[in-house]
């Protein structure tokens, strides 16, 4: 018998370039070729081009086009060509050659550069935060939605930006970004920069006439100005934290407090905004004398994953918060040689489980101060579990023993490279000479491919669904109670990210697909496609609180804020208007 050939290996992309159809016209854009977890790193991509946000705010000029003109001039044939494709939406004269496009006016390079550059990252604390990069692979296809489901970053180790999914996405489902700084929702500056009269599906509410949704859809962006208005003063306060005095501090985290809830359990947002706000109370229970080593650890635990989910594990301050707790937590001497990101990742897993167990075991007071206990789990989150009775949530399960997960099989998505993908009716042998998925990382772009997760080589080992959404599930329940006590829709449908819940969910609980559960339904309106598909809420309805419960909720977080102003610490510092027009305190850097 003649020997078995092997299997051929045919690397999936995660997603491809293609023209949705059945959407308003967006022209080209990403879409899942599969389920892409939360967290997974979906494109590398060298950029063409960078420069400051800057210039996008200078007149368009002649002087600026004969600069991006010498600028794709240099760009070698097959950039060219992609980028001589791109969409432009600046007005421009074609005055058609025999055939070919000639522009002659001034909006050619720039019109292009305008209407497809992106922000290299929306996190501030990403160094290139200021900038715009052209990306004519895979990056400039990826449309603006004002509720992204992924996001981009940039790393300027290896000179590339990455996507990564926030959300599950579905397959077939666009993958979206936000091009507006900050990821603030901001419809005008998608017109006055990118002339983009935004039609993401969020936008297209607008065109509707179901006033809930309409509703929704109002509160939603004022909630989103509201987060990014304090989380501005969050982060200000939590970079002086060392500063503060007690009643100060006591503020920052009674707003943290308010934060969480907003980030999370209103508008479940998931990307740096997350990562920023566990940094600043990481940095918060550091300076406060009585926060317990625990609390530290579990703030920089949870900042470290909610960053690795939008950035990876290059993201910026993922290094700062691994000294940390290489130094002060995991106690790893010194001369020892540095952790691998999975060695790593083994040991932050870790550490979270160890800490929910703590906090089941012994009560939330042995790992947190009064005031991180204060301001994280308010006492109402801290109801006895006991039968719930009418629980009728078929997906969420119950895990009674509420052990967590042995280590290792926590989820990890992260860096799905090409793996090997076994096609039973191919009878070829594998190419040696297929570039090795480090090698196509240094390709100009590309679109990471399928995981297998059983593949004894792929980079993150194995992982257990099952194990994930038990273990969140007591959670949910105590969510699903509370709400029902406090007669709130959002907590009543898609388990609510953050808060106490995701503070489990994210490091213990969320696992592929499952570990969200319904939260693939996020406390966004139901839009036909996607999220609305699973929400749950058969009539559309708009998830969320309703306007009232949101402003009274804050009402006490506002008064905190006051008594920032007030606090004589903080009255030296320059007060000045934001952009909402509201007083916000600065504090001297
Ligand atoms: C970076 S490109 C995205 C890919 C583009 N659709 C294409 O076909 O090449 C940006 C351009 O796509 C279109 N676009 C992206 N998101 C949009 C949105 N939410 N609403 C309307 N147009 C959008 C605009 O023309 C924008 O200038």
């Amino acid at each position: 018998m003649p020997p078995k050939k092997k299997a051929a290996s045919v690397p999936v992309p995660l997603a491809r370039v293609s023209r949705p159809t059945g959407e308003h016209d967006l022209g080209e854009g990403l879409v899942a070729n599969r389920m892409i977890p939360a967290g997974t790193r979906i494109v590398l991509e060298e950029p063409a081009l960078v420069c400051k946000t800057s210039i996008l705010l200078l007149p368009q000029n002649q002087a600026i086009e004969d600069r991006l003109k010498v600028e794709f001039e240099e760009f070698d044939e097959a950039t060219k060509e992609k980028v001589n494709e791109l969409t432009n939406n600046f007005p421009c004269k074609d005055i058609g050659n025999f055939g070919e496009k000639v522009y002659i006016d001034t909006h050619y390079s720039s019109g292009i550069f305008k209407s497809n550059a992106i922000p290299l990252s929306p996190d501030p604390s990403n160094e290139h935060s200021d900038s715009i990069g052209l990306f004519p692979v895979f990056l400039c296809k990826v449309n603006h939605s004002c509720r992204p489901n992924s996001m981009q970053s940039f790393n300027s180790k290896m000179n590339v930006a990455t996507l990564h999914a926030i959300e599950d996405i579905n397959a077939g489902d666009q993958i979206t970004i936000s091009y507006v700084p900050e990821c603030k929702f901001d419809r005008n500056y998608l017109w006055k920069y990118y002339r983009i009269n935004c039609y993401c599906s969020w936008c297209r509410i607008l065109d509707r006439e179901d006033e809930q949704q309409l509703e929704r859809f109002h509160e939603s962006n004022e909630n989103h100005d509201i987060i990014q208005r304090k989380l501005r003063i969050h982060t200000k306060l939590a970079s002086k934290a060392h500063e503060l005095d007690k009643e100060t501090l006591g503020a920052a985290f009674k707003i943290g407090r308010g934060l969480l809830s907003m980030i999370s359990r209103i508008e479940d947002v998931s990307d740096y905004r997350l990562g920023q706000f566990y940094y600043n109370m990481f940095l918060l229970t550091i300076a406060d004398k009585g926060s317990s080593k625990g609390a530290i650890e579990f703030f920089a635990a949870l900042a470290w994953d909610a960053y690795r989910t939008c950035g990876g594990t290059d993201a910026p301050k993922i290094p700062e918060i691994m000294k940390f707790m290489q130094k002060n937590v995991l106690q790893i001497p010194r001369g020892a040689p540095p952790m691998t990101a999975l060695d790593w990742h083994e040991q932050i897993n870790q550490t979270l489980v160890d800490l929910v167990q703590q906090h089941e075991q012994h009560g939330e007071k042995e790992v947190s101060s009064e005031l991180y206990r204060e301001a994280i789990w308010p006492e109402d989150d801290l109801i006895d579990d006991e039968d719930e009775g009418d629980d009728h949530d078929s997906d969420d399960g119950d895990n009674e023993d509420n052990q967590p997960p042995p280590p290792g099989q926590l989820m990890v998505t992260e860096w799905i490279f090409f793996t090997k993908e076994v096609d039973s009716q191919a009878g070829d042998t594998t190419d040696e000479d297929e570039p090795s998925a480090k090698e196509r990382a240094k390709l100009d772009g590309f679109v990471v491919s399928e995981d297998d997760s059983n593949d004894s080589n792929s980079e993150w080992g194995s992982r257990d669904e099952e194990a994930l959404i038990a273990l969140s599930a007591k959670k949910k329940k105590m969510m699903r109670k509370k709400a029902k006590k406090e007669g709130n829709p959002i907590q009543g449908r898609g388990r609510p990210r953050g808060s106490r819940a995701s503070i489990r969910g994210r490091g213990t609980g969320r696992g592929r697909g499952g570990g969200r559960g319904r939260g693939a339904s996020r406390g966004r309106p139901s839009l036909g496609r996607g999220r609305g598909t699973h929400s749950g809420t058969p009539s559309g309805r708009p998830r969320g609180r309703p306007r009232k419960s949101v402003s009274n909720e804050y009402e006490e977080d506002d008064e905190a804020a006051d008594g920032i102003e007030a606090n004589s610490e903080v009255q030296d510092a320059d007060s000045v208007e934001d952009d909402d027009g509201g007083q916000v305190v600065v504090i001297e850097d």
